[in-house]
């Protein structure tokens, strides 16, 4: 197997294995060359003992034969001396080489070789006598027995030496055998070694590096998921808060409930902005204010001009980075801290028109947090404030009088039943009054049916004007009118009669040829309990009235006979 398909476990435990086995294997040898070193030591001491005996050996020859020469006692002496002193080592070479049988047999031939020579000599002294030195001469046969002597001890000695020297060779040859072996297992395990080492670290730093790429894949996918759970939950949270917004919105009832719910859930979804509601009005020559809530960063028009909105002008959204130096909307002013301020104005489009439009505002720079969450409700808003308008003016047509703008006869009905009931349950008076233009008939005649239709709503909007807020004023039909007057006892009915026909009387109408044109109103008063207690009843009684008023002169107020002291004013 290549060195590189290694796993790092199993690089690190060979190159563990290779280093112990070369451990002991260094160790062993180490051992072994201790061993080895001290057997050529002792075979250097047995040479050396080897050559001390052959010294001493020519030493004592030498000694024996001056005396015997000489007679000089002092060389017997140093004979006997020497003699000792080769006995003495030769014991210690039969202990060198005790654990060496040839050689412990060769060095005891050797001993008994030295003991047979130095023993001739040993004799001759003995038997030496002082002016004899002739007699030795004399005696050949221990002569040649001494020089056989010399002979053997010399050949002895000589393989002694020779086979501690072929020990020496073969135990300096087995030790650098083994010095070389150690070297070369040194040699070729420690770098296989470091090799398996270096192999192992590489694999184990491309695994690190691997599982670490690994580990940041799956953190950075970890968080993408994150995020993407946040993200739906937010989405989820957003579409809970849309289909609330937008319930809320279709039970809403009319348009001020619609400024409520959107106020309260833009504070509610939104928190740090403040948010600014204007609707364009009907004639589209202004926007109103309708609605703001949180605290405001930046002025902001109450009655801007509808174009004064981007917004409105590029159908869509309009951001601003910051208010103080971006491109603002004319109806927001520069913010007076030195903070950075964004915002938002949204559009509120219904059916292809651009009803009003939805600003919002907040400290710092940028855009608003969730900006299609707050589309998305404004889309919303946009659909419920057309729904309410349409559900409004059809309700409107339904009640209203389209020339006057006053309700029609069967809210009339519907009301004045409703009213009587009322001040009926409170034990309070109610008074109706019926109106008719005098000599209508002429003035179209005279002055066209457009006049006419301009003299009746102008009549009509003065009453309107002059009416409480719970009273209802109503075109009975043509040139009629019916004022019903809750809680109103008759002296103030009366009252409000007569300031209603002399207000008619001061009105003027403009023709198309500048002249200022008059009407008059007559004016029949019946009065709830005194002229009865149903509508129909009050209304016929009103209506004699308004006969008798006519019938005595027209552009006065008359009283429903059967009332109290009041007659016709
Ligand atoms: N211009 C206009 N005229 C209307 C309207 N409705 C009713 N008229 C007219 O009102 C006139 C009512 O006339 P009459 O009922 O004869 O009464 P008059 O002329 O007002 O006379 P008196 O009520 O007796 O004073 C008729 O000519 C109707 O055509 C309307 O909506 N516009």
């Amino acid at each position: 197997m290549p060195l590189s398909k290694i796993s790092p476990l199993r690089g690190f435990l060979s190159a563990t294995v290779i280093l112990v086995a070369l451990g002991i294997y260094v160790v062993a040898n180490a051992i072994q060359l201790g061993a080895d070193y001290r057997l050529v030591t002792r075979t250097h001491e047995v040479l050396r003992h080897l050559d001390r005996i052959e010294t001493l050996k020519h030493e004592a020859v030498a000694e024996s034969r001056g005396y015997l020469l000489a007679g000089r006692g002092e060389a017997r002496d140093r004979f006997w001396r020497v003699s000792g002193e080769l006995h003495r080592e030769a014991a210690l070479l039969l202990d060198l080489v005790a654990d060496n049988a040839p050689q412990r047999t060769r060095s005891q031939k050797l001993l008994e070789a030295l003991d047979r020579r130095l023993a001739l000599s040993a004799d001759a002294i003995r038997t030496f006598r002082p002016g004899q030195a002739a007699t030795i001469n004399a005696s050949a046969a221990r002569v040649s027995a001494i020089r056989a002597g010399d002979v053997d001890v010399a050949r002895r000695l000589d393989q002694l030496r020779q086979a501690e020297r072929v020990l020496l060779a073969l135990r300096s040859q087995r030790a650098e055998r083994s010095a070389w072996l150690v070297l070369l297992a040194t040699g070729i395990g420690i770098p296989l070694s470091l090799l398996l080492i270096g192999q192992a670290h590489r694999r184990l730093a491309r695994e690190n590096r691997v599982r670490q790429q690994a580990e940041a894949a799956a953190s950075a996918s970890n968080a993408e998921l994150n995020a993407t759970v946040a993200q739906l939950a937010r989405l989820s949270d957003s579409m809970g808060a849309l289909s609330h917004y937008s319930s809320m919105l279709q039970g809403a009832s009319d348009a001020q409930e619609l400024y409520e719910i959107t106020s309260t859930t833009f504070r509610r979804l939104f928190p740090g902005l403040a948010g600014m509601l204007y609707v364009i009005r009907a004639s589209r020559d202004h926007a109103e204010l309708i609605a703001h809530w949180g605290s405001p960063v930046a002025p902001n028009d109450p009655s801007p001009e509808p174009h004064a909105c981007w917004s409105v002008r590029r159908h869509a959204p309009y951001v601003i980075d910051d208010l103080r130096q971006g491109m603002r909307c004319p109806h927001i002013g520069r913010p007076a801290g030195a903070e950075a301020v964004h915002g938002v104005c949204i559009p509120l489009s219904a059916h292809g028109e651009v009803v009003g439009w939805l600003s919002l505002q907040g400290e710092g720079r940028g855009h608003i947090a969730d900006e299609s969450l707050a589309v998305r409700l404004c889309e919303q808003l946009s659909l419920a404030l057309a729904n309410v308008r349409l559900r409004e003016s059809l309700r409107h047509q339904a009640v209203r009088d389209a020339l006057t703008g006053l309700f029609n006869r069967r809210y009339l009905e519907e009301s004045l039943a409703r009213e009587i009931a009322r001040c009926q349950r409170r034990q309070q008076p109610l008074a109706v009054l019926m109106m008719d233009v005098d000599h209508f008939k002429a003035f179209n005649d005279r002055h066209g049916h457009a006049q006419g239709d301009a003299a009746l709503a102008a009549f009509a909007r003065m009453v309107r004007e002059m009416c409480r807020p719970e009273d209802i004023a109503c075109r009975y039909g043509g040139e009629e009118f019916t004022l019903i007057l809750p809680e109103t006892d008759l002296a103030t009915a009366l009252e409000r009669a007569e300031d209603i026909r002399a207000g008619a009387a001061l009105l003027r109408i403009g023709d198309a040829g500048g002249a200022l044109l008059r009407i008059t109103v007559s004016i029949g008063v019946a009065l709830m309990p005194d002229h009865g207690d149903v509508g129909l009843e009050l209304m016929r009684a009103g209506d004699r009235a308004l006969y008798r008023a006519k019938h005595e002169g027209r552009d006065r107020v008359a009283v429903a006979a059967g009332a109290s002291a009041i007659g016709a004013i």
